[in-house]
């Protein structure tokens, strides 16, 4: 991977993107070049860089703080909810705050054409397996798709208008789309910017975002509901560090190492993104003595290489304790792995956000928002199964790999931080 990685950084373009309204535009689809290039840096160094993060960070506060408070009102008329539904809607309400800041549309209608999009795209590349003829539409995808991304682009132009016209009010902080706004009003820019790239931008955040942060932290309590011995341990990692007076915070997070080792052996057991989808450049090259030809498609198994045995002892196993230097309680010590070791970098056997030069550039702004919800919610509550003491950890089948079932629970407050806010 290290080594042909610049071979290896374009993305197929499959049939199902003639279909796509910003043909062309799209950033995740991009080849390898100057735009793509350009995109990549302005997300390095502003629209996801770790100071534009720390500025929205009230944003995450205050939709944690919405998430909690709702699951308090279930908690007290003693009521289920679907926690992946719930997640959902959190993960998505951040990144439309984040990006475009506005509350003039229902963030909900923004999760539901995001759910379309997935569920209808899915099925459209399923049509590859016909080849040419998949143009034919056979089963009308494409134009479900179509109308889904006609949907999208009403609302995006309707977002872009209200930015141009707020564009001279100095009192608002400047949110994703005016940092994009100003690219494209300047005539210098290194790359000049159209309105559809910027749209499509934002639709690949939003399909990016939504449901694999959503989806992680879904695994991430399904696995520790079903350990309790798991459970009691980051509780208690949470109130050693934060107290039993106050909800726990973005900048707890690194004391806790526990935590964020639960955190990393989720996103190893259940990547929500399964498959790196990559193609070849325009070059042939060899990799371990086999000929590969210029322009194949590749799918790199992110799944199979964070379960193999020959890297990891009891793959199968959620074993947060692997990745704790002094993890020595479970197995004695030897095989497990140095959570600070493994951001990344040059080991290959844990990449749960990609690699190179094409790897996630969301992954900060996701790991902050895991972290903290999930301490949170151990935190504040007990969970309780719907019809029975487990969770059902059947996989399901969509572009991010989710629970088959929804996770349906009874939340039951043990710590309310807003019990004199309510
Ligand atoms: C737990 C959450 C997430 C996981 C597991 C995840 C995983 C991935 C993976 C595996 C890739 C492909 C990398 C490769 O080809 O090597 C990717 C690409 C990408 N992700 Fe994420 N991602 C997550 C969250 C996010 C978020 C929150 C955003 C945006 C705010 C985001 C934006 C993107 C974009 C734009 C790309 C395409 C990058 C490119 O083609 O250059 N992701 N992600």
């Amino acid at each position: 991977m290290k080594t042909h990685d610049l071979n290896f950084c374009y993305r197929p373009q499959f049939g199902s993107s003639n279909d796509f309204l910003y043909k062309g535009s799209y950033f995740i689809t991009a080849p390898y070049g100057p735009y793509w290039r350009f995109m990549k840096k302005l997300c390095v160094t502003k629209l996801l860089s770790s100071s534009q993060l720390s500025r929205f960070m009230h944003i995450r506060e205050q939709e944690l703080e919405n998430l909690l408070k709702y699951l308090v009102i279930f908690s007290n008329e003693n009521k289920s909810t679907d926690l992946c539904l719930d997640l959902t809607t959190y993960t998505n309400n951040i990144l439309c705050l984040m990006t475009m800041g506005t509350t003039i549309f229902d963030k909900d209608i923004i999760r539901c054409l995001v759910r379309e999009f997935m569920h209808v795209g899915a099925k459209l590349s399923m049509g590859e397996v016909f080849g040419p003829l998949g143009k034919l539409d056979l089963f009308g995808y494409g134009k479900k798709l179509r109308k889904i991304v006609g949907e999208f682009d009403k609302i995006l132009e309707s977002f872009l208008k209200e930015h141009e016209e707020r564009i001279n009010n100095e009192d608002r902080e400047g949110d994703m789309m005016d940092i994009l706004l100003e690219v494209y009003r300047n005539p210098n820019a290194e790359v000049r910017l159209t309105r559809n790239d910027i749209k499509a931008f934002f639709l690949d955040i939003l399909l990016a975002g939504t449901d694999t942060s959503s989806v992680a932290m879904q695994w991430a309590m399904a696995e520790i509901i079903n350990n309790p011995i798991i459970l009691n341990k980051l509780r208690a990692e949470i109130e050693s560090v934060v107290g039993p007076t106050r909800l726990i915070r973005e900048s707890d997070v690194p004391k806790m190492p526990y935590l964020q080792a639960c955190v990393k052996e989720v996103l190893r057991l259940h990547p929500p993104a399964p498959f790196a989808l990559r193609q070849s450049s325009d070059q042939d090259c060899k990799i371990n003595g086999y000929d590969v030809k210029a322009h194949t498609r590749t799918l790199i198994n992110v799944y199979a290489i964070m379960r193999d045995p020959k890297s990891w002892v009891n793959p199968e196993e959620y074993i947060p304790e692997r990745f704790l230097v002094s993890g020595d309680e479970i197995n004695g010590g030897d095989d497990y792995e140095d959570v600070n070791k493994m951001d990344g970098g040059d080991d290959f056997r844990y990449i749960p956000f990609g690699f190179g030069r094409r790897g996630c550039p969301g992954s900060s702004l996701a790991l902050r928002v895991i972290h903290v919800t999930i301490g949170a919610l151990i935190q504040c509550f007990e969970w309780k199964i719907n019809g029975g003491d487990k969770v059902n950890m059947e996989e399901g089948s969509s572009f991010s790999v989710g629970l088959a079932k929804p996770l349906v629970c009874y939340p039951v407050t043990c710590f309310n931080p807003f019990e004199n806010c309510l």
